[in-house]
């Protein structure tokens, strides 16, 4: 249920002063003045609602304001007949026997005057409080729509003192989305029940014997100042686990969404289609001089691309010369484009091309821009260039995929332990959750009776802070399907893999599970990484044994377990950081606005948007935020400033300003709170006249 709160502080409103002073500045009333200044639509003329509902009413001589008809001609025995009171008022319709009978055990309404009388002599504790106001004339109707309407209607005109702005805790209540409830005809049933519940608890009664009216929620009002979470519970400056700090993050996006957009440099001679993929750009170029990248015994190349159905940019994987025998050989890939794993590189579909000049296979991945393979990050040595070369101007920058080679080119050590000039170690925590989540995956995989196939550091993903995912799955399915395997003996090949990866990353090395270095590489690791790491590597290469994924999450079960946590802690860095988000838009719908009221040719001759109007105001301060300009005349472009003044405007704050006319001749001192008052204003007068036709008035 909803709660309506209502404003506390009053606005000020500037106005042009009246000219006559018995009047009051229209819009300068206070809440109270308002509420007595308006004419109100219940007088005593209104018909008593007892009346309606019981034909008569015991507080008619007793002080009931209320119209009271004649009596009835005797023939409608069901409505008693009140004694005839002053004033002539013609019949209301809505008198009839039918309701009256309907609503014969509602409780007996008691107006206003007579329960204040009630109670100042000595009345019973159950004598209803006295409400705030008289119930609008729309209470007596038996037309749900139309009552609606009305209370709206009352509504606005109560509310018409009141500054729906800011209350001084942070809570910004727009006029503008009032208005739109306005324009909706809806109200809400909480509103309902706080305005009319706290004095009228007759009339709830009353509604319940009624026709049920339609009560639509309110749509949430998007100009609220949501409080995000108390940064010490979330903090966002923080490097988590899965999230670094929010400047990081932002920056890290920032980049990822400039390398998508970037294009390959010409002449590289590329296909420009091919089966509705468009724009390829290759993710690394192989440098002249070094050997070809190969994919096992194949020549492969990764492009991104953009497909043309969706616009979208994906991974092509091109397998050079490869002869298609059979089209079962692609049916692993519907296992593989159905698996969908955190850890795994999404699949989405395989096919042969000769776009390339000859017969190439092409699997289509999900893409992860600016991503590193774990061989890439922590297995490349650095090697410090001489002090007299300069650093060598790498082949091919690709804005579009990553920067190959590294400035100081890149190695892969293929024996012996490397120490010195190299990556830093991969630290503990970091390798147990690289196992974490590659169990994951291979669980996922068997358990669906598939293997892996290729779990290896040069194709495993790093695509965000410590998040890996497996990037080649299905292609070695295709490649291989002429020569079947048994799918257990994959399924134990892949531990071996999964376990050589442990040695390969823990020592840095990619022949440290082999060879001289075995023993040396178990020190190690014992070492620098426990008994339980050396365990479980020793364990995963282990020959004999008949192994399983099961076992090993087994006997890992603490590591996931915290795995799980930083998982769930990231998740609500995320959603903190998606709040935050959320109040950018604030400042676009302010300056929405300010786009909506400024320099309307129709109000042009309109005193209230003229030179002398409070819209006025609004127009000088649009220049004071975005006009400004230096003791030479020169635009003066501070974005600080503008989002400064756009905040206090947002926040209203009685912080004041000088807002100068264009011709310098006059000038006026103004708080943020009185230009917000006069843009709420406006913009109020504006959405009512667009609510004459609703398909134009599009506010969100
Ligand atoms: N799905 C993907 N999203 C984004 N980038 C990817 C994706 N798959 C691969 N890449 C990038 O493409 C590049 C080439 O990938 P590849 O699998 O050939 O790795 P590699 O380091 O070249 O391995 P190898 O040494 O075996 O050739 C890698 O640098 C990798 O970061």
């Amino acid at each position: 249920m909803s709660y309506f709160s209502r404003p506390q502080s009053a606005a000020v409103r500037i106005v042009k002063p009246s000219s006559n002073p018995d009047e009051p500045a229209k819009g300068s009333q206070s809440a109270t003045s308002s509420a007595t200044n308006t004419p109100r639509k219940d007088t005593t003329q209104r018909q008593c609602r007892n009346i309606v509902i019981y034909g008569r009413c015991k507080y008619q001589d007793k002080g009931c304001i209320y119209y009271h008809p004649p009596s009835t001609p005797p023939e409608a025995p069901a409505t008693p007949s009140p004694p005839a009171t002053s004033g002539a008022r013609p019949e209301s319709p809505v008198v009839s026997g039918v309701l009256s009978a309907h609503a014969v055990n509602a409780p007996v309404f008691v107006p206003k005057a007579a329960s204040t009388i009630a109670a100042s002599v000595g009345g019973s504790a159950s004598s209803p409080p006295t409400p705030s106001r008289p119930p609008t004339a729309s209470a007596y109707s038996d037309d749900p729509f139309v009552q609606q309407d009305n209370q709206w209607q009352d509504y606005e005109e109560e509310q018409s003192g009141y500054d729906y702005s800011y209350d001084g805790n942070g809570q910004m209540e727009s006029l503008a989305g009032q208005m739109e409830e306005l324009s909706t005809g809806y109200y809400d049933d909480s509103y309902d029940g706080h305005h009319y519940g706290s004095g009228y608890d007759d009339a709830a009664a009353y509604f319940a014997t009624a026709p049920a009216p339609m009560f639509i929620r309110q749509p949430l009002n998007y100009h609220l100042y949501t409080p995000t979470t108390t940064p010490d519970f979330v903090p966002s400056t923080t490097n988590t686990h899965f999230v670094p700090p929010s400047a990081e993050l932002r920056q890290t996006m920032q980049e990822r969404s400039e390398t998508i957009r970037g294009v390959a440099p010409p002449g590289l001679n590329l296909p420009d289609e091919l089966q509705g993929y468009h724009t390829l750009v290759p993710l690394e170029v192989t440098p002249t001089g070094t050997e070809r990248r190969k994919f096992g015994n194949w020549y492969s190349t990764v492009y991104r691309a953009i497909k043309a159905s969706d616009g979208l940019p994906y991974v092509l994987r091109r397998i050079e010369n490869y002869r298609l025998v059979s089209a079962a050989a692609f049916g692993p890939i519907e296992f593989w484009s159905n698996l969908k794993h955190p850890t795994v590189v999404s699949v989405k579909e395989a096919f042969t091309t000769r776009a390339f000049d000859d017969n190439s296979l092409v699997v289509v991945y999900a893409y992860h821009p600016n991503s590193r393979t774990l061989a890439d990050l922590h297995l490349k040595q650095n090697k410090p260039p001489p002090a007299t070369t300069p650093v060598p101007t790498p082949t091919f920058t690709p804005r579009g995929g990553r920067f190959q080679p590294g400035p100081f080119g890149g190695q892969i050590p293929q024996s012996g332990l490397v120490l010195g000039q190299q990556q830093p170690p991969v630290p503990e925590r970091t390798m147990w959750s690289y196992i974490v989540q590659i169990a994951g995956a291979i669980k996922r995989v068997h358990e669906a009776g598939y293997a892996v196939r290729n779990i290896d550091a040069t194709k495993i993903l790093l695509t965000s802070q410590n998040r890996i995912r497996l990037s080649s799955c299905g292609t070695m399915d295709v490649l291989m399907h002429d020569t079947p395997q048994d799918v257990h003996l994959l399924q134990q090949e892949d531990l071996s893999q999964f376990g050589r990866l442990i040695f390969t990353l823990c020592c840095q090395n990619t022949g440290a599970s082999v060879g001289p270095h075995f023993q040396k590489s178990i020190d190690h690791i014992l070492r620098f990484y426990g008994q339980d790491m050396k365990s479980l590597a020793l364990w995963l290469i282990s020959k004999g044994s008949v192994k399983n994924i099961d076992s090993v999450l087994d006997s890992i079960r603490g590591r996931v377990l915290q795995e799980q946590e930083d998982a769930l802690s990231g998740m609500d860095r995320y959603e903190h950081e998606l709040q935050s988000e959320l109040e950018n838009a604030r400042l676009v719908r302010l300056m929405t606005k300010f786009g909506f009221i400024n320099e309307r040719p129709e109000f042009a001759r309109e005193p209230r948007w003229s030179e002398t109007g409070d819209r006025y105001i609004i127009k000088l301060f649009r220049d004071y935020v975005f006009h400004q300009v230096d003791e030479h005349g020169n635009p003066v472009l501070d974005m600080s400033h503008v989002l400064e003044c756009l905040n206090k405007l947002d926040a209203g704050t009685d912080e004041k300003m000088m807002l100068v006319a264009r011709d310098e001749q006059s000038c006026l001192v103004v708080s943020y709170k009185d230009v917000k008052a006069c843009m709420e204003g406006a913009f109020s007068d504006l959405t009512k006249a667009a609510i004459a036709s609703p398909a134009a008035y599009k506010h969100r």
